[in-house]
């Protein structure tokens, strides 16, 4: 039933205006190319000269007088360094194979003149001959590349001054091994085929904001795969997008430098490759304070890590700290070297982990600070009722009121120790000192502040009463409380029976007491230990300096508590520059306190910010966002809706069992890998033994190029992954097959119906869904119906 891939047609050759653009770009390429060569051959020349300098300026060194030696070191120095760069040209500010990828031609206002700039990822400066290649980060002229169509007037402000003129021109160009390959310009798109010509695209390429119909690409039924040529692109990873960055987004990446971006949107928005465009502009803006080493990027998964690691350096910025939250905490946990129980608890009830993980939590962590302070301040009252200087001592308490309870403490006993001059008599000092020395001692016992948090059950039961009073039932308020109850009671035991270690040591000669085993914490007390530490020391301290970042990337950020989040962004330096990228409709994580955008930042203590969702889905067509906000059904908020070009219908086949469906897949797989060789495929079941029973059935149906991903272990590259839901979350294939989306699997809740959205969302150009079994209620019936085979499917 599958039939072959039509023949892709011979390219006519293009028409007058068309082939004019071409030669003009050819052109400008040309004489770019040439003048890198002559950088080259100069640099080459330099290096040439540079060995002979070298032997020269030895002999010189062996001869030489002791006076002259210093500066024939240096000599020396500077030739090894020039030595070092010598090669293939590595080190050219342009990379000759790419050297830029948008061409703007402006006419200035003032000057009357006219100039082609060129947007690249370095620069290259005007020598004379009218071109120029401007750094996409460098934003006055970049700005005009991203934010002005073909024939708009632009008027910016750059410094002071106000630039005006006219956009002749404004195309976008992809060359990859010093080849212009694709034109794209309000005229039309080309691209060069592989025997060398060029062939017209059309307009179909880009969905814009006006909406834009065509017809939607037309294959035969049972036919996987869209393109006529294959996709050219093996790995996966580097795609060039900094061209095609889009208006909104490009006020995105460069909001100003300090505060809070949110960064919503759905789907395939160029969420994720926002977040990492202004990573990249900061660190051109201001390389010394958003140097890679101080800016941080927490995303969902390690095969999110592995991507963006890759991504990072093709946007000049390597060294950044990419990781999971669950991986940055751990870390982190170590380097604060807390005397806290190691190991977690594997049987944690969902109502403790949903309360650990709830934004209560963060409230009754306040309370219990503000808590101890009323505390000592009492107790300082009372100890040093009406002695002279005891108001003198209280006011000074007070006026520290703005610091952290730890600095808080050191610092009035600082004042009090140091008080020479302020005749505060001695017996009232004492008196403050003892108050505040027990303040002192206990205020960075980060463990007896859990056990006091979370020890006593009416403490949580009021905590709950007051901030969240409908979040938990009476039951689950039961569960909470034993839990916790017990689990401070054996913390407290363990701490008590290392003490006792600690004097038997000291003790030689006694009888050994038994040693309680350490306890298990949750996992979801790592956060809440952390916190607590940030609301007692005012941030986490590392040896004595406070441990911080300039920048915080926050991707996926729906599927992290606010506790979480609040923690990551304590980590922040004053200026709290933060990006926070999401979608509330892709959440993976449900028990998780997340509701929505404006609560998050609430939570997190961060100023509400305007939020402006992206609009345009780049990843996947019109027919798959279609299908997959039907899925979301109630989920889907309408305001949410995206734009998208137009593609390839979305095909349903139903079988009565797996054998069946792989017999079909099997052919189906095996043709487009002959056709399409550079095609990325996922199968995405609902569940990890699904996948290898699939992996298995279709290694044995001889489909070549088969991995089974079931650790995140993607590898980027052509081919196919049969994969379960839970790992795709981020990640883009050029096509997917959604493996039996049955009853069982995606049942019409809410948690699978945010599972499906993820997982149909994942393709660029096709989906199917291929099941075997009785559909899923989310999948539209009209979709079965139309099923080539809806025969089959009425018979299961
Ligand atoms: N302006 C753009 N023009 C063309 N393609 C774009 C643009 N912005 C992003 N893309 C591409 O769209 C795809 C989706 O981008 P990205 O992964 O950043 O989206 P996302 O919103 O983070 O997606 P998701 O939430 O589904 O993980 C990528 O292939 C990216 O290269």
């Amino acid at each position: 039933m599958v039939s072959e891939a039509p023949p892709s047609p011979p390219s006519p050759p293009l028409a007058g205006p068309d082939q004019a653009i071409v030669d003009e770009e050819l052109g400008i390429l040309e004489r770019v190319s040439a003048r890198i060569q002559r950088q080259l051959e100069t640099e080459v020349h330099q290096f040439e000269d540079l060995d002979s300098q070298m032997i020269e300026l030895r002999d010189e060194i062996a001869s030489a007088k002791e006076e002259d030696l210093p500066s024939l070191m240096d000599q020396m120095h500077q030739l090894a360094a020039l030595n070092a760069k010598r090669g293939s040209g590595r080190d050219l500010p342009v990379d000759p194979n790419n050297p830029y990828f948008g061409h703007l031609r402006l006419r200035e206002a003032r000057a009357g003149k006219q100039r082609d700039v060129l947007i690249g990822k370095r620069t290259m400066l005007d020598s004379g001959d009218g071109l120029a290649i401007v750094d996409w980060r460098n934003a006055p002229v970049s700005r005009l590349y991203y934010r002005y169509d073909e024939t708009d007037e632009y008027d910016e402000e750059f410094d002071d001054r106000t630039i005006e003129g006219t956009v002749l021109v404004r195309r976008s160009v992809v060359v990859s091994s010093a080849q212009l390959r694709r034109i794209d310009a309000p005229q039309g798109s080309w691209v060069r085929t592989r025997s060398g010509d060029w062939r017209a695209l059309g307009h179909e390429a880009r969905p814009t904001l006006a909406g834009g119909t065509g017809a939607a690409v037309r294959i035969p039924r049972g036919h996987l795969g869209v393109q006529t040529e294959d996709l050219g692109r093996a790995d996966k990873r580097l795609q060039e997008i900094t061209a095609l960055i889009d208006k909104e987004q490009f006020d995105l990446i460069t909001k100003p430098e300090s505060g809070v971006v949110l960064i919503q949107g759905g789907a395939g928005s160029g969420k994720t490759t926002v977040a990492l465009h202004r990573v990249a502009y900061l660190a051109f803006q201001d390389h010394r304070r958003f140097a890679p080493g101080r800016m941080l990027i927490v995303v969902f998964n390690e095969a999110l890590v592995e991507y963006i690691r890759h991504v990072l350096p093709s946007l000049g910025v390597e060294g950044v700290t990419v990781t999971t939250y669950r991986r940055w905490s751990a870390a982190m946990l170590k380097r604060l070297r807390l005397d806290i129980p190691a190991r977690r608890s594997e049987s944690t009830p969902e109502a403790v982990v949903r309360f650990k993980k709830h934004p209560v939590v963060i409230a009754m962590i306040d309370e219990l600070v503000a808590e101890d302070l009323r505390n000592v301040e009492t107790s300082l009252v009372e100890r040093l009722g009406d002695r002279p200087g005891a108001a003198e001592v209280i006011a000074h308490w007070r006026s520290l009121a703005k610091l952290p309870p730890s600095i808080r403490a050191r610092r009035a006993l600082r004042w009090l120790v140091e008080d020479e001059g302020r005749a505060i008599p001695a017996k009232t000092r004492a008196a403050a000192e003892t108050s505040l020395r027990a303040f002192r001692e206990e205020v960075d016992d980060v463990l007896a502040d859990w056990v006091e948090l979370l020890g006593e059950p009416a403490r949580i039961r009021a905590g709950v009463q007051r901030h969240a009073p409908d979040a938990f039932s009476d039951n689950e308020l039961t569960t909470i409380t034993r839990w916790c109850g017990k689990q401070a009671a054996a913390v407290s035991e363990w701490r008590e029976s290392q003490d006792e270690d600690l004097r038997d040591h000291n003790d030689d000669d006694g009888p050994k007491p038994k040693r309680s085993s350490p306890p298990r914490l949750d996992s979801e007390d790592d956060a809440v230990l952390m916190r607590l530490i940030q609301a007692k020391r005012g941030g986490l301290f590392i040896k004595g300096k406070r441990f911080e970042y300039e920048h915080i990337v926050i991707d996926e950020a729906q599927d992290l508590c606010p506790l979480e989040v609040r923690v990551l962004l304590d980590t922040a330096s004053a200026g709290r520059s933060v990006t926070i990228a999401g979608d509330k409709a892709q959440k993976m994580i449900f028990d998780n306190g997340f509701v929505d955008w404006p609560q998050l930042l609430d939570d997190a203590g961060l100023p509400h910010v305007a939020i402006q969702p992206l609009k345009i889905t780049y990843r996947s067509t019109r027919q798959v966002m279609a299908l997959a906000q039907h899925v979301l059904g109630h989920l889907h908020d309408p305001d949410d809706d995206l734009i998208a070009r137009d593609g390839a219908p979305v095909s349903y086949f139903g079988f009565s069992d797996m054998g069946e469906a792989v017999a079909f897949l099997g052919e189906a797989l095996r043709n487009l890998m002959q056709r399409e060789p550079t095609a990325s495929v996922a199968l995405i079941t609902r569940y990890p033994q699904q996948a290898e029973a699939y992996y298995e059935a279709l290694r044995i149906a001889e489909v070549p190029r088969l991995r089974l991903v079931a650790r995140q272990d993607f590898t980027f590259l052509s081919g196919i992954d049969v994969t379960d839901v839970r790992q795709v979350k981020g990640l883009e294939f050029d096509y997917v097959v959604v493996l039996d989306p049955t009853r069982q699997n995606y049942p019409a809740r809410d948690e699978a119906r945010h599972l499906l959205h993820i997982a149909t969302t994942r393709t660029a150009y096709q989906l199917w869904m291929v099941c075997s079994g009785e559909p899923s209620k989310l999948v539209p019936q009209k979709l079965i119906d139309e099923s080539a085979n809806a025969e089959v499917v009425k018979s299961v």
